[in-house]
């Protein structure tokens, strides 16, 4: 069986962190590869400004130069919502021979109380939480954690930095930065 990390989100904008924890998941639990979905209508926050387009430009800069970092549009392409259960349900449906494995951060891991049909999403995948400040990893949900070193970059801290003025050098990939000026994304000149 083929073992694959799916880490699904917004991406507006990628960034560093999000890079590091599918690595960090895919060495600690001997992955094939992770596949890196982006959603179109974010289930639980105000739908982005930022185009899926303009999301999915981002993010295939960003996974470019790692071999084992894979693209899925599925939820891009299925419009609407993006609910993990129906997303998770296609995969296994049209990927028989694969485990999925699904990273979340401790964010997303106190939230999971939360999450549409979580009952059901429980129990046909397995999910891997990684810490994350400010948040906690405790749940009664059986969870895999993964430890890795904590970062604190977030995708709003981003945007909030673009609109200040401020430096993302570092925090996002020089690439994914060329795709923010070019388009004039976030207010960036
Ligand atoms: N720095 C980080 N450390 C650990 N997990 C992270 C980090 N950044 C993002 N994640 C996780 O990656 C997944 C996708 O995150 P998302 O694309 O929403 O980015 P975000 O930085 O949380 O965005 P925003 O600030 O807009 O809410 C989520 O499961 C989230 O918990
Ligand atoms: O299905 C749900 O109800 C659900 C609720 C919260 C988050 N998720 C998924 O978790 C991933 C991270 O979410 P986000 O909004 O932090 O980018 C992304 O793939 C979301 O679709 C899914």
């Amino acid at each position: 069986m083929k073992k694959v990390g799916l880490l699904g989100g917004t991406f507006d904008p990628p960034h560093y962190g999000h890079l590091m924890i599918a690595e960090e998941v895919f060495q600690a639990l001997k992955l094939d590869e992770v596949w890196f979905i982006p959603s179109y209508e974010p289930p639980h926050k105000e739908k982005s400004n930022t185009s899926a387009e303009d999301r999915v430009s981002m993010l295939s800069e960003a996974i470019a130069d790692n071999d084992h970092f894979f693209l899925n549009k599925i939820e891009v392409e299925r419009l609407g919502k993006s609910y993990t259960v129906d997303t998770i349900k296609i995969l296994q449906e049209t990927s028989p021979d694969t485990i999925f494995y699904f990273i979340i951060g401790a964010d997303m891991v106190e939230y999971l109380p939360n999450w549409y049909k979580i009952n059901e999403l429980i129990e046909i995948i397995q999910f891997v939480g990684v810490k994350r400040s400010n948040y906690k990893l405790n749940t009664s949900y059986p969870i895999i954690e993964v430890d890795i070193p904590e970062f604190e970059v977030s995708s709003t801290m981003i945007r909030n930095r673009l609109r200040e003025g401020k430096s993302i050098r570092y925090l996002v990939p020089e690439q994914v930065y060329k795709v923010i000026r070019e388009r004039h994304l976030y207010g960036s000149k």
